[in-house]
C-alpha cells in the first residue's frame, strides 16, 4: 500500500469511528470523551511532548513510535476540530516553491 493511501485509509477510519462510535474503539473513546475537544488536544500535546523528549534522548525505534503517535493524534484532533485532512494538504501544496 502506498504511504498516502495508508494515511487516507486511516483518515477514513477516524471519520468512521467518529460517525459510528464503538465501545471497543480508541478513536471513539477520545472523540466522545466528556472533556470534548479538549481530550484530543490534550492527547496531541502529550504525544508531541513525548516525541520531543524521545528525540532529545537520541533517535531510535521509540522516536519513530512517538512520531507515529503525534501524527495519529493530530489527525484525531483535526476531526474533533472539524478540519478536513485535505485542507492541510491543500495549504502545504500552496506553500510549495
Ligand atoms: N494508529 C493507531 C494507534 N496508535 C496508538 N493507538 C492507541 O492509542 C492509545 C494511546 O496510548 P497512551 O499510552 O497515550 O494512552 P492511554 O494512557 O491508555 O490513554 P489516555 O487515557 O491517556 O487517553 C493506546 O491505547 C494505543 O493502543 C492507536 N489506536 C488506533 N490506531 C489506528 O486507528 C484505527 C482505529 O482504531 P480504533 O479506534 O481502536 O478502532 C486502527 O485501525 C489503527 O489504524
Amino acid at each position: 500500500m502506498k504511504d498516502i493511501e495508508m494515511i487516507e485509509e486511516l483518515w477514513t477510519t477516524i471519520n468512521d469511528r467518529a460517525d459510528h462510535p464503538s465501545p471497543d474503539s480508541y478513536v471513539s473513546s477520545v472523540l466522545t470523551h466528556r472533556k470534548g475537544i479538549d481530550k484530543s488536544l490534550e492527547k496531541f500535546g502529550e504525544e508531541a511532548t513525548e516525541f520531543i523528549l524521545a528525540v532529545k534522548n537520541g533517535v531510535d525505534q521509540r522516536t519513530i513510535e512517538e512520531g507515529a503517535d503525534v501524527l495519529f493524534h493530530f489527525m484525531i484532533a483535526l476531526r474533533a476540530a472539524g478540519i478536513e485532512f485535505e485542507e492541510i494538504l491543500t495549504e502545504l501544496a500552496a506553500r510549495r516553491k
